[in-house]
């Protein structure tokens, strides 16, 4: 069956290889590049049929573990997904429901933040929690966030003892819900920054912070974005038990994703490398359709972002994809740095007729503009009484753009609840999806949000001054 992997290697080529628990408290390669598996564990048809009926943690072990290799026993593992999942309330974790023939959606927002980061970022804190613990180490964690991934990390990470986070997200472009969740957990270990700026610039900084390799050092820095390869492993479980419950490994299926920053959907490439039968795993775009123009016509261009009513998709700088092009190039990571180079250079790269028809065996992309995604959302309410949110709405749209020609079941990834974007759902179908019970509250505590400019320097003093803080905390 599997084979039992043990390091990593970056898409730039020029970083040390390294085990998962480094891989995991490492974040961005120390060559600008993102880590990947040195080799594609393979499942058999047998053992992924085996996952059909299983609780949602079990097949997660049983999908994260070739990745771990013997660095975090079965056991560990084991009782850190029990212990993620029941934060989950849905008993399923990520039901599966029946929209149309052909049609099915996968709900991935019943954790505790009310989106699918939590399916990662519940796994990931208590992963690291357990490695740093072991070690005896202490780390500070930055995350971008275009609303959801920052939520997600606050509620996962919010007071524990080794770990500071701080939270960048673009001001004034996240639903007051995102916001809210980022800015009232009042736990000392928790910093917002509201930059001023888009995620693209917040994305920056991050990637600019993990470049610099001397200030990344003093203060044991770390990521929770989907550059940690632990975030995407943990996204993979869903493919599997989504597929198998529509008959996988028998029978092939489409994926139909709200994509931005690319993880969750190289999450469903990586387990069509693994030996799932997807067929096609479609991009769904809004407005900001940098990824859909690049399928189109070969050239990744970045343009100015637009605000939309689906957040946390308005991205142009999309890190995951190098991922997929270091893959859909041979693992070339020469070739990975000269178009990466060009991107920083000229806002652009090019990729050769190989790598695009390379890509292309496995994606195609479509696009819905906020017309046609307000549409979506109305048409969810009429004809099947559901709310869904405006991300999941994109994918919505997508999707019926291929509904008369496609007989292969299709599963539209629904990555938020409807009541993290109201006035969106509420101006498109009338109605106002109220927050769950568990979240009463939240609406009327108090923020806590330092508003900071663009600008890596002043981020870093910022950090700097957390981190030293921290310190003395432990040392008095
Ligand atoms: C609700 C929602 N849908 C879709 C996406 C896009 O996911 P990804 O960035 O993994 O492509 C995001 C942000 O990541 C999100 O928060
Ligand atoms: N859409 C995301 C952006 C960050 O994506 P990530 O998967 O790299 O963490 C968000 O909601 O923050």
């Amino acid at each position: 069956m599997e084979d039992r992997l043990t390091s990593y290697i970056s898409t730039r080529g020029e970083a040390p290889r390294l085990g998962f628990c480094d891989v995991m408290l490492t974040g961005l390669a120390r060559d600008g590049g993102l880590y990947v598996p040195e080799v594609w564990p393979q499942f058999s048809a047998e053992t992924i049929a085996g996952f059909f009926g299983r609780p949602y943690w079990e097949v997660a072990v049983e999908v994260i573990r070739p990745f771990v290799a013997d660095e975090i026993s079965e056991a560990d593992l084991g009782r850190m997904a029990v212990e993620a999942y029941a934060t989950f309330r849905h008993p399923a974790v990520v039901p599966l429901s029946q929209i149309g023939p052909h049609q099915f959606v996968l709900e991935l927002f019943h954790g505790p933040t009310l989106a699918f980061k939590d399916v990662a970022m519940q796994l990931l804190s208590r992963l690291m929690d357990h490695v740093l613990a072991k070690r005896g180490q202490r780390t500070t964690i930055v995350v971008a966030t275009s609303g959801d991934t920052g939520g997600a990390a606050v509620d996962a990470f919010a007071g524990r003892d080794n770990a500071d986070l701080i939270v960048l997200f673009p001001n004034g472009r996240i639903s007051d819900v995102q916001r809210r969740m980022m800015t009232t957990s009042g736990a000392a270990n928790v910093h917002a920054l509201a930059i001023e700026g888009n995620f693209d610039d917040c994305q920056g900084i991050v990637k600019g912070l993990f470049n610099h390799h001397k200030f990344r050092d003093s203060v044991s820095l770390s990521g929770v974005n989907s550059i940690n390869w632990a975030r995407i492993v943990a996204q993979v479980v869903y493919y599997f038990t989504s597929a198998v419950a529509l008959g996988a490994p028998a029978r092939e299926v489409d994926f139909t994703v709200p994509t931005g920053n690319f993880g969750d959907i190289f999450a469903g490439y990586v387990a069509k490398r693994m030996g799932l039968p997807v067929r096609r795993l479609r991009i769904a775009a809004n407005v900001n359709d940098i990824l859909a123009r690049t399928l189109k016509t070969g050239i990744y261009e970045v343009k100015q972002v637009h605000a939309t009513t689906s957040p946390s998709m308005d991205i142009q700088i999309s890190s995951n994809f190098e991922r997929l092009l270091f893959e859909a190039t041979g693992r070339d990571g020469a070739v990975i740095r000269a178009l990466m180079g060009s991107l920083a250079q000229s806002g652009r790269f090019v990729l050769s007729d190989a790598v695009l028809k390379q890509v292309r065996e496995d994606f195609d992309a479509g696009r819905a503009d906020e017309t046609e995604t307000s549409a979506a959302i109305r048409a969810a309410w009429r004809e099947a009484g559901e709310l869904v949110d405006p991300h999941t709405a994109v994918a919505l749209a997508v999707a019926d753009q291929d509904k008369p020609v496609s007989t292969v079941p299709n599963i539209v990834l629904s990555t938020a609840h409807a009541a993290k974007f109201p006035d969106a759902v509420e101006a498109a179908c009338g109605v106002r999806p109220p927050l769950p019970a568990w979240l009463d509250g939240l609406m009327t505590k108090s923020e806590h949000i330092q508003v900071m400019k663009n600008d890596q320097t002043e981020v870093e003093r910022f950090i700097l001054s957390v981190s030293r803080a921290a310190k003395q905390g432990v040392a008095g």
